[in-house]
């Protein structure tokens, strides 16, 4: 099951299957292996999240996007290694193409650039929430996907771009509740790779694989990776000499192994300078190590964790200026990020700052007495709705005792029952299912109630 399904607030108790109706085989109702169903109140936590994504992107100024879940599998045929392209949700199509469900946005969104052929006003600032999705042997009982929200400067070279995409996300974690002491950002530049790669005489087409090879240093011991690493050529000395510079915890002592010159060391300074412009310094760390496994980075990478160290990566991106030049196109300057999910969710939940999803949001069940007082339970709603409320008609007969237990259960507010001699009278009865009081009001002022009540 999912994260959200993991995180999810409803009882855990297993699914109790409905007895088994005679002689038809019973349908799994699970959904597939990795996949979440979403029931309703698992989706108004999806909601909040997404909302929340969607309120940051606008007050940055990025628009919104899409592309299909299904793409050509080309997309995604890159030959570094890359867990996301060795794990595709891939198949041969009736029309016997090889396609892939989307493992990330960032290539679709190249791809729609490129699409353009340079018509598109730069700079963009585009944003999307698309589920993404892999093929992971169920072995690790791993999620197969997840909503992951992307967002992307392209046509800025400098590092103002990546400044904007940090306080971008700086801006999400604090509006829900998070501080600098719950999440940390790890920053560093892919140029130091290179510039040590440079000076150790590695060609510069090795840049590529052998950041996914460091980045997968972070995860096993070197012997798992001895034989891709002396495949590509880099004897032991020089995995030592990399990981030394990666060990690098301040750019003052990055600077003392690139030395003064060194385009990594100067712009992730000038980085930082901008970090301190939007007061987001203290979210923000150097660390050499980051690398992040994705093949097309090429500059300033970076990465948000959990600063106690219990969780997997919260959010990651960096700059990825050659990826239209890889698919054939001309190259232009891009940057973004890509923030699940999951493991916000997670966090979130064990900071206790999320809220509670119980409520279904409805403001007022409306009950009819009888059968005759329906038509007139209908126009009574009709009001309500006309002025702006969310409300749950009773659609059949029931008794009262259901009717309030319904209410409260959706956590209603308000209860009105159109019962026959109020509605002699021209009113409703209306109970506050809060504080209990009930009270009569008139239907022709039941407008004005709704406007009193809020
Ligand atoms: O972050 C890697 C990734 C890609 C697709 C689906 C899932 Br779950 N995870």
């Amino acid at each position: 099951s999912g994260a959200v399904q993991d995180q999810n607030l409803l009882d855990k108790t297993t699914k109790q299957d409905s007895p088994q109706q005679k002689g038809r085989p019973q349908l799994d109702t699970n959904p597939p292996k990795g996949t979440r169903d979403f029931y309703p109140q698992d989706m108004r936590l999806r909601t909040w999240l997404f909302d929340h994504w969607r309120a940051v992107a606008k007050s940055f100024g990025f628009s919104e996007y899409d592309a299909p879940v299904l793409e050509s599998e080309a997309l995604y045929v890159r030959k570094a290694g890359e867990e996301v392209t060795t794990q595709l949700y891939n198949f041969v199509d009736k029309g016997d193409r090889a396609v892939a469900l989307r493992p990330e946005m960032t290539p679709s969104l190249a791809r729609m650039v490129m699409a353009q052929k340079g018509g598109l006003p730069m700079p963009l600032k585009w944003y999307s929430i698309p589920q993404c999705w892999r093929y992971e042997r169920m072995t690790r009982g791993r999620r197969r996907e997840h909503f992951q929200w992307n967002m992307d400067v392209w046509g800025v070279a400098g590092p103002e771009a990546e400044a904007e995409l940090m306080a971008a996300m700086v801006t999400f974690f604090e509006n829900v509740g998070l501080t600098a002491e719950d999440v940390g950002i790890k920053v560093n530049s892919r140029l130091v790779i290179g510039e040590v790669l440079d000076s150790l005489g590695i060609p510069e087409e090795k840049f590529a694989v052998t950041c996914v090879l460091v980045d997968k240093l972070e995860k096993v011991p070197i012997e798992a990776i001895q034989g891709d690493l002396e495949e590509l050529g880099l004897d032991r000395s020089v995995v030592e000499k990399l990981l030394d510079v990666l060990t690098n915890k301040s750019l003052d002592a990055l600077k003392g192994t690139l030395g003064e010159d060194s385009q990594a060391v100067k712009e992730l300074s000038q980085f930082m300078t901008l970090c301190e412009a939007y007061n987001i310094q203290n979210w923000i760390l150097f660390d050499a190590s980051v690398v992040r496994g994705l093949a097309y980075y090429t500059g300033i990478v970076f990465e948000a964790f959990d600063r106690r160290g219990e969780l997997r990566a919260i959010a990651g991106g960096g700059r990825y200026d050659k990826l239209l030049e890889t698919f054939g196109g001309v190259q232009t300057p891009a940057a973004g990020f890509g923030f699940g999910d999951a493991v916000i969710v997670e966090l979130l939940k064990e900071r206790d700052v999320l809220p509670s999803f119980e409520s279904t949001g409805v403001d007022t069940v409306v009950f009819a007495m009888n059968q005759d007082l329906y038509a007139p339970a209908v126009g009574v709603a009709s009001v309500l709705r006309k002025a702006g409320q969310s409300v749950d008609v009773v659609l059949e007969g029931k008794k009262l005792k259901w009717v309030f237990k319904h209410a409260d259960r959706i956590g209603a507010k308000y209860c009105v029952v159109v019962g026959a001699d109020e509605y002699l009278n021209g009113e409703v009865a209306i109970k506050d299912l809060s504080g209990g009081a009930q009270k009569s009001v008139k239907i022709d002022d039941l407008s004005n109630w709704v406007s009193d009540e809020q």
